[in-house]
């Protein structure tokens, strides 16, 4: 029965927010770790079924010694839904067992209420939203091209058609999904090169090309960041930074999108996640990225090493509250918006996350800094942003908003206009889990402004300041990918030369 006990304290810890699923696991000792995780992780998926079975068969009522919600829904999970209650005969085993036949017909009908045939269709009725985001295949283009990728995946059985819907193209519910019988339908993304896009139960673990790291399993969202920074990637004579960067999708696609060439700055300040940072740039074949173990925040901004950073991507650690599939979403965390604990929480993630830009936009070269988070809390999102725009390295260095056009104009949703200054609301991109096929998440770009330069900001007279960049001009100017070099950047004129490597270069 001990083991119960410890499943309903983690329970208990749960319930009161004393930390995360994973952390609380994470210190279950080893030879129980694995039984232990199972068993709190399916109690939670299946915990508002068993408290109501619970509850219609009048358990707790009639039993008084089940005096724990928690250790009496473990033994309720592992009766109903696991090989019965693994524990000798004491009096609260027997206790659940005395109701046995009725906990039996009340779990029966609580399937029948649900319209689910098995008790996987029953657990994932509260979860249906991850049911609903395809399974995303970023081609590594380091390693290969998009139109390899796609044949080779033809030569697997795959075929070109919409991978959210049945043979019959019919419907995208989650009980069609699952009743697809072959669920081979792959497409490309239509708003991100080299991406596709299969069915949410395909697999790719076991594949050879995943192993090798020519394709990386990345959702959607999470391919905007470098997207946005990278979109004027034909400079070559600069350097990029992501600060923030294991375990590295977002740094191998940056370094896919610049060519591999070019160079490539990736901090990572955790020594365990930095290892899987650099294991993941070998695996993709990255050599235009310098790893480096090291808390960004740290990084002197007038390094000669630095000297010519220009571009600046931050992601930044974040609640994770737009993480459609992580265990959290399995408790009442997130459900409690006006929780001060987590408002508390969020409040310091967001001073750090906003530190973080302020401490990015010193850097001198730099002119597009891109800020995202896989958050849903406009704390961490618009608001960070907002108090960023009006820090007084933005102003003392002239960084705005990047406009719409430069922030996949085409996606659909944009920033919060209530929890954002001005208008700048446009020029931000959400995305809602569940209605976008996505993970929630946000993306934000910062620009240093050229001195004189009206944006479609500034000429509404919001967020506006005189500075120096050659790049939003040109791109605002509908002069595409055309770089003009000019003279006019006060710190570049100022500070010495740097030497390149012409390997750097290549
Ligand atoms: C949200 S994750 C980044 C995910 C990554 N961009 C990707 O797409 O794979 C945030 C990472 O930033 C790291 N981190 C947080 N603060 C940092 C800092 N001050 N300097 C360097 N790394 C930091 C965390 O350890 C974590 O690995």
């Amino acid at each position: 029965m001990n083991f119960y006990f410890e499943a309903a304290k983690i329970l208990d810890k749960l319930d009161k927010r004393q930390g995360s699923i994973k952390g609380i696991l994470s210190s279950v000792p080893e030879k129980d770790k694995k039984r232990m995780s199972a068993l709190v992780i399916e109690t939670l998926k299946y915990k508002p079924v068993l408290k109501d079975v619970i509850s219609n068969s009048k358990l707790l009522k009639e039993e008084k010694k089940l005096k724990s919600e928690n250790l009496t829904l473990v033994l309720v999970h592992d009766l109903l839904l696991a090989n019965g209650i693994q524990a000798g005969d004491g009096p609260l085993k027997q206790a659940v067992l005395r109701h046995r036949t009725r906990l039996h017909s009340e779990f029966t009908r609580e399937k029948i209420r649900h319209g689910a045939r098995s008790n996987e269709e029953l657990a994932q009725t509260g979860d249906e939203r991850a049911g609903r985001i395809p399974r995303y295949v970023r081609v590594n283009t380091i390693l290969w091209t998009s139109s390899e990728a796609v044949e080779y995946f033809k030569s697997k059985g795959f075929q070109v058609s919409d991978p959210l819907q049945n043979q019959y193209g019919t419907s995208t519910s989650h009980m069609v999904l699952r009743s697809n019988p072959d669920r081979k339908g792959f497409s490309e993304d239509e708003h991100i090169p080299n991406l596709l896009l299969f069915n949410p139960q395909a697999r790719f673990h076991e594949e050879e090309t995943y192993h090798s790291g020519k394709i990386i399993l990345q959702d959607k969202a999470s391919c905007f960041p470098a997207t946005v920074l990278a979109q004027d990637v034909h400079k070559l004579h600069e350097d990029f930074i992501d600060a923030t960067a294991a375990p590295g999708n977002k740094t191998t696609h940056l370094s896919a999108l610049l060519g591999n060439k070019g160079k490539l700055f990736a901090f990572e300040r955790d020594a365990n996640r930095f290892a899987t940072l650099k294991s993941m740039i070998a695996k993709a074949g990255c050599r235009n990225v310098e790893p480096m173990n090291a808390d960004f925040l740290t990084i002197l901004c007038d390094d000669q090493k630095y000297a010519d950073v220009t571009h600046i991507l931050l992601d930044p650690s974040c609640s994770g509250s737009g993480i459609v599939n992580r265990l959290d979403h399995l408790t009442e965390q997130d459900k409690e918006d006006g929780d001060p604990f987590k408002q508390e929480r969020l409040e310091k993630l967001a001073s750090f996350q906003l530190m973080m830009i302020k401490h990015a936009m010193k850097f001198p070269s730099v002119k597009r800094i891109v800020y995202s988070t896989c958050s849903i809390h406009p704390t961490e999102n618009e608001h960070v942003v907002s108090k960023a725009l009006e820090s007084g390295e933005a102003k003392l260095n002239g960084f705005r908003l990047a406009p719409r056009s430069q922030v996949l104009p085409n996606w659909h949703r944009r920033g919060i206009p209530e929890e954002m200054v001005s208008d700048g609301a446009e020029c931000v991109v959400r995305c809602s889990p569940g209605e976008d096929a996505t993970n929630g998440f946000f993306v934000s770009c910062f620009v240093r402004q050229s001195r004189g330069e009206s944006t479609e900001l500034g000429k509404r007279g919001h967020l506006s300041v005189n500075y120096d960049t050659d790049e939003g001009e040109t791109r605002e100017r509908g002069e595409g990918i055309v770089h003009m070099e000019k003279s006019t950047d006060r710190r570049k004129r100022n500070r010495p030369k740097k030497k390149r490597k012409s390997s750097m270069l290549a």
